[in-house]
């Protein structure tokens, strides 16, 4: 029975989806310290979270059975994902399914910070009939800058331009032809800060976006720009914003998100052209419903063994790229186990290149499916797809992928070639008809063998009287050989055997096998 701790109120539906599951046991959470999570979290193999709940390093450490953690929304700053990664957890979130909450949001706080709504409905509240302190403006021909040009930030600008504003971005990662597209003219920030009369901000907090929006920031800025940020807190410098509206550079600004949260008190709250909203961007019937049923899809598949489609600390894959790649993960980790038990020495490199369909395919999780299998098979420690490449890079492993192009013998083709200080070894792999795995080559030798279960690599001199007596050994010791694949290049040159066993040769038997005349060494291989 797999374990679901359920966090920071999360729609029914989601629950609903884990609880249809009969190995899974879902438990809600309640509002938990740092230190009470670390105590409990040892017991759980998923926790799902919204934005409450921080997934610390510390916590993350005491995850000791943790698979998964999944984020009902977007943003995943409260989970520390390089210790979950680090530790072989995969991180999902839900990056759709609030988009239109939080863009709706935006739209609402730009109205209302322009049109004083809030402000307006407390005095009438108050007794008092007051139409001269509220002049606001118009959206029409006005200018909206859009910092972050992603899911939240083109559906605001979509929606801007169809109350007849003209769009401006900025957002680096986003083409000319995308923006161009949208009908949006993407700016350097600076200049967007310079012509906008209005500004929403949309990135996410990192370290590069920390602050974007500070004090050089609004010496740039028109005077009486209105300031929306319905993304994360931090982006905007609460105490630059402060002294701008102070000066009465910016004449309004509209906050969801704040630096600190939850927070009640702010030197902002006291301005009248202030408004703002507890990190209210998500807080649709919608947009939980969607994000808790994708978030509880992801977490039933993860605990299945089955792929993610959210994954942020693994590459996610289009179920199309998938379709195609799938087949190979198998095979790659075959090939990386292989390899593992045949090198010697403290591994330096491993290279895989990849030919024939796969040159022009996603193959990133298929290079991380051939580190898995590779270090699974030397390593104590847990390895898994999360934290496969990060193991490698820890140990000192220069990983190589290529994709070569040329079509070859072989519709598809994966070769890894380890490189180590003392050895180096290569073995290529296919996939027949688009289902059957068949290892092709060893050190370039022509072979055609089944990659499953236990095998006995023996490279050795081409002549006479080597096959019949390795052969002979193993049937000695009762020992069943179901499958044998020799392969050389040159009449008595060097060749490669490989066979197919039902239990894995005693070291005996290998030792009485490598003192046949020819045999060059001789090495059990589990897959
Ligand atoms: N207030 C809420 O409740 C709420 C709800 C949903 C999302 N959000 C937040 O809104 C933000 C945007 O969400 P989204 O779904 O649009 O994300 P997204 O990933 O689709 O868009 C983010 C955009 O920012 C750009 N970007 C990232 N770092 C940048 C940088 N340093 N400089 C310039 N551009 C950069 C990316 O290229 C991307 O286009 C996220 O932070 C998310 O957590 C808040
Ligand atoms: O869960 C929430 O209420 C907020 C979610 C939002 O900040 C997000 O990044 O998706």
């Amino acid at each position: 029975m797999k374990k679901v701790l359920v966090m920071d109120g999360v729609a029914e539906i989601g629950l609903a989806a884990l609880r249809r599951e009969p190995d899974i046991e879902v438990v809600i959470g309640e509002k938990m310290s740092e230190d009470e999570l670390c105590n409990v979290i040892g017991e759980y193999d998923a926790m799902i979270v919204r934005s409450a709940t921080k997934a610390t390093a510390r916590v993350i450490e005491h995850a000791s059975k943790m698979i998964i953690i999944g984020r009902a929304g977007v943003g995943i700053d409260n989970i520390d994902v390089a210790a979950a990664t680090a530790k072989g957890i995969l991180v999902v979130n839900a990056p759709d399914g609030n988009t239109i909450a939080a863009t709706e949001h935006t739209m609402a706080m730009m109205l209302a910070l322009t049109r004083n709504i809030p402000q307006a409905w407390a005095t009438l509240r108050a007794g008092k009939w007051d139409k001269k302190s509220f002049m606001g403006v118009e959206f029409r021909n006005k200018v909206l800058g859009v910092i972050g040009l992603g899911r939240i930030g083109s559906a605001v600008a979509k929606r801007a331009q169809g109350m007849e504003m003209k769009v401006v971005a900025y957002d680096p990662y986003i083409s000319e032809e995308k923006a161009e597209s949208l009908g949006i003219q993407l700016l350097p920030l600076e200049e967007l800060f310079k012509q906008a009369d209005f500004i929403t901000n949309h990135l996410p907090l990192t370290k590069e976006s920390k602050y974007i929006v500070g004090e050089k920031a609004f010496s740039l800025m028109k005077d009486g720009v209105r300031l929306v940020n319905c993304a994360r807190g931090g982006v905007v410098d609460e105490q630059a914003l402060y002294a701008a509206m102070k000066s009465g550079k910016v004449a309004g600004a509209a906050l969801d998100v704040f630096e600190k949260e939850p927070t009640t008190e702010s030197p902002l709250f006291e301005l009248n052209n202030f408004i703002g909203t507890p990190h209210l961007g998500a807080s649709t019937e919608e947009a939980q419903l969607n994000v808790a049923f994708d978030v509880a899809v992801e977490i039933v598949a993860a605990l299945k063994g089955d792929f993610v489609k959210n994954a942020v600390n693994i590459p996610s894959l289009s179920p199309k790229v998938m379709a195609v790649v799938k087949p190979y993960l198998t095979l790659a980790e075959k090939l990386g186990k292989f390899v593992a038990q045949l090198v010697g020495g403290r591994t330096e490199k491993i290279e895989i290149t990849y030919s024939g369909d796969l040159a022009s395919q996603d193959v990133a999780p298929i290079t991380t499916a051939v580190l898995k299998g590779f270090l699974d098979t030397i390593l104590q420690e847990m390895v898994n797809f999360v934290n496969a490449p990060t193991l490698a890079k820890e140990r000192g492993i220069n990983v190589i992928q290529q994709q070569a192009g040329e079509e070859g013998d072989y519709a598809n083709l994966i070769t890894v070639k380890v490189i180590s200080d003392k050895d180096e070894i290569s073995v290529a792999g296919t996939i027949f008809g688009g289902t059957d795995p068949r290892f092709v080559f060893i050190d370039g030798y022509h072979v055609d063998a089944v990659p499953e279960g236990h095998m006995l690599y023996v490279p050795h001199t081409d002549k006479p009287k080597i096959i019949g007596p390795v052969a002979n050994l193993i049937g000695a010791h009762d020992i069943n050989i179901s499958g044998m694949q020799v392969g050389r290049k040159s009449i008595g040159g060097k060749a490669v055997m490989l066979l197919n066993v039902d239990t894995p040769v005693p070291e005996e038997t290998m030792a009485e096998i490598a003192k046949i005349d020819g045999v060059q060494g001789v090495k059990n291989v589990s897959l």
